[in-house]
């Protein structure tokens, strides 16, 4: 492993685990006794969405979407991929995510989810940074950031690399 690309950590997975708990704590309230489909974005949400969906006590069933990016795009274009394992017609849908950072991929994935006309739409992520964009349905997160800077661990990449790292650290400067 490159562990000189590895800087400080931003957190520990204790602090992940608080934070997995705040966000399952808030969706627990809201959704109780509802039957929610919890959408996964593959491959960066795969850890946190494990770890949220086992403190969700409603009703769920899961399926996941995909929307390939670029660390640092800011404007995320590539094709979505999803196969509509399930109908999600009339049905709440949580789409859950490890971060926003433009927002652009979440708000294009909104976008496209809605015209499958789930009966509502909202948004789950472990962080998001300052310079996300608006997105306007409910949105669940447990950290927000104090600026945009690359991270890595917990399901974030640095060049495809290190998505298992079980706490999120900064990248060191030259390695950005
Ligand atoms: O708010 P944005 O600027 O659009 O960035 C957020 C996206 O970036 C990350 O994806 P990642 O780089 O892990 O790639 P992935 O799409 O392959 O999961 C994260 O998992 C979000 O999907
Ligand atoms: O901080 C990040 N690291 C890696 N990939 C990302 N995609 C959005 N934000 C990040």
């Amino acid at each position: 492993m490159q562990q000189h690309v590895i800087g400080d950590t931003l957190f520990s997975s204790q602090q992940i685990s608080a934070g997995v708990a705040q966000v399952a704590r808030q969706l627990n309230q809201h959704y109780q006794g509802q039957s929610v489909v919890v959408i996964s974005v593959v491959p960066g949400g795969i850890l946190f969405t494990a770890d949220l969906v086992r403190q969700l006590e409603f009703d769920l069933a899961m399926d996941y979407i995909a929307c390939p990016h670029t660390p640092g795009d800011r404007d995320n274009q590539s094709p979505i991929v999803y196969q509509q394992t399930l109908s999600i017609a009339n049905k709440p849908v949580l789409v859950v995510d490890d971060a926003l950072e433009s927002g652009s991929t979440m708000q294009r994935l909104v976008t496209y989810l809605s015209k499958y006309s789930p009966s509502s739409l909202a948004i789950a992520t472990l962080l998001v940074k300052p310079s996300r964009v608006n997105i306007p349905c409910p949105q669940y997160y447990a950290y927000e950031l104090a600026n945009d800077d690359l991270l890595v661990g917990y399901g974030l990449p640095w060049q495809q690399r290190y998505r298992n790292l079980p706490f999120i650290a900064t990248v060191l400067q030259g390695e950005v």
